[in-house]
């Protein structure tokens, strides 16, 4: 068994500045790491900026990092893109996924901030991972779809990842020093979401507007509905599965409320470690940025009086039944992930868009999930072949699906 270990961190990084390109530097993870970056210039030259369609904002951290490469995801974004930059200042400017996947791949950079959302963030992440580069990972998909070949290509090129998702950054760091064969458990923590404690029938009336408050973090869209459905969870258990590689059945899932712990690992010798701190992504981000340096940030502190109790309970599995959903795909093998995270992309933006109830989620995924035979995923074109069928079925049972699904 092996995990990202800190003696494989490239030598030179320690000591010097680090060349940085953010995949995804308009979303909630990326202007966090450009946060984190701006409060440590000596630290830190910004190599690469991508965004997709927020060219305004990719057009103001471009203006003020001053990148040489800018990724957005059209040309007619890249023309909207190119008016907006100050004269005198020409960054070459690359287009959808082959333009992202260069830039992951740039050799100006060091590290590879990987932070797009869902599934398009799968050939980029690998690419970095193939270049060789320091990998900051936030994109948990891509870890779902082909956590295999990630890990093939970091053990075959030395490529580093440092877990941003801020479980598995907990993680990381309470498995740090420490014999993997000594590990018992891994208790991934989850806050439960904003219907922890509904019932069934209050989740069949749910709007996007109550699913988009997540209790304790500020997030994208994406992940925030994930957290609703406790896919996310499921998600990040498979997203643990490759990146600790202790095997499913010693990674839990436990419900706390308060999203002070962030997730905790038990030796065999009875120890539990776990890791707290207020609920904001400039830790995890900055703990990866600098490693293995810790930095200072500009965060309340926890006061533990006044916090009072900290809560832990199970996950009400059949209420939100994504969790088992994403269990049962990693137990039958890598191309269900595939499928289960397809299905979910389309069910949460049809979510959204109100086409479909909340309960319409899991039974989408799970009807995607039961027509699936289970296939070989030998290449990055095999899984997003069978990405882009699992689109196609779950748009169709959308759209011939007799009432609301769920
Ligand atoms: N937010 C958080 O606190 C956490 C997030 N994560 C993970 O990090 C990733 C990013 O999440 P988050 O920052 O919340 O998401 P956001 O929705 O806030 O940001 C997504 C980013 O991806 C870009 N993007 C959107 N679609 C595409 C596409 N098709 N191709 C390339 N880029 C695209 C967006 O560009 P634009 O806006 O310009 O269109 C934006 O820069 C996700 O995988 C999430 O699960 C993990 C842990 C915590
Ligand atoms: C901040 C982060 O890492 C998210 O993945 C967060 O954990 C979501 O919260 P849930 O525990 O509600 O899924
Ligand atoms: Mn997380």
């Amino acid at each position: 068994m092996t995990y990202i270990s800190s003696l494989a961190f490239p030598a030179h990084l320690v000591a010097g500045p680090r060349s940085v390109t953010i995949l995804g530097s308009t979303g909630s993870i990326g202007t966090n790491a450009l946060e984190v970056i701006a409060r440590n210039p000596e630290r830190f030259r910004i190599t690469g900026l991508a965004g997709a369609t927020n060219t305004s904002l990719l057009a103001k951290q471009a203006t003020r990092f001053r990148p040489r490469r800018l990724g957005v995801l059209t040309t007619e974004k890249a023309r909207e893109l190119t008016a907006l930059l100050p004269a005198g200042y020409s960054p070459e400017i690359v287009v959808g996924q082959e333009g992202y996947m260069a830039m992951a791949q740039d050799p100006d950079a060091d590290m590879i901030v990987s932070a797009q959302v869902g599934a398009a963030g799968l050939a980029p992440t690998l690419t970095a991972a193939q270049a060789g580069k320091v990998l900051c990972l936030a994109n948990k998909e891509s870890l779902v779809l082909g956590g295999h070949l990630i890990r093939k290509a970091c053990a075959s090129t030395g490529s580093v990842i440092l877990p941003v998702d801020s479980e598995h950054n907990a993680i990381f760091q309470a498995l740090s020093g420490h014999d993997l064969h000594m590990v018992r458990r891994i208790l991934l923590t989850a806050s439960g979401g904003p219907f922890r404690t509904r019932s069934l029938s209050f989740l069949r009336t749910v709007t996007p507007e109550q699913a988009l408050k997540h209790p304790n973090w500020s997030m994208g869209a994406k992940i925030s509905i994930d957290s609703a459905t406790l896919m996310n969870k499921g998600l990040e258990v498979i997203e643990a599965f490759h990146l600790f590689g202790t095997g499913p059945e010693t990674i839990e899932v436990v419900v706390h409320p308060q999203s002070i712990v962030h997730s905790m690992v038990e030796y065999r010798d009875g120890s539990i470690l776990a890791h707290m701190g207020v609920p904001d992504m400039k830790i995890p981000i900055g703990y990866c940025l600098t490693y293995p340096e810790r930095i200072e940030h500009d965060l309340d502190h926890l006061d533990f009086a006044t916090l009072g109790t900290l809560q832990f309970e199970k996950p009400r599995r059949e209420t939100f039944r994504c969790l088992d959903l994403a269990f049962q795909a990693l137990a039958a093998g890598p191309s269900h992930p595939v499928v289960l995270n397809a299905a979910n992309e389309i069910a949460v933006q049809a979510f959204l868009d109100r086409q479909i109830p909340f309960l319409g989620i899991p039974a989408l995924v799970e009807a995607a999930l039961d027509q699936h035979t289970p296939r070989p995923l030998d290449s990055l074109e095999d899984i997003l072949d069978l990405d882009a069928s699992t689109r196609t079925f779950a748009t169709h049972h959308i759209a011939t699906s007799p009432g609301s699904p769920g």
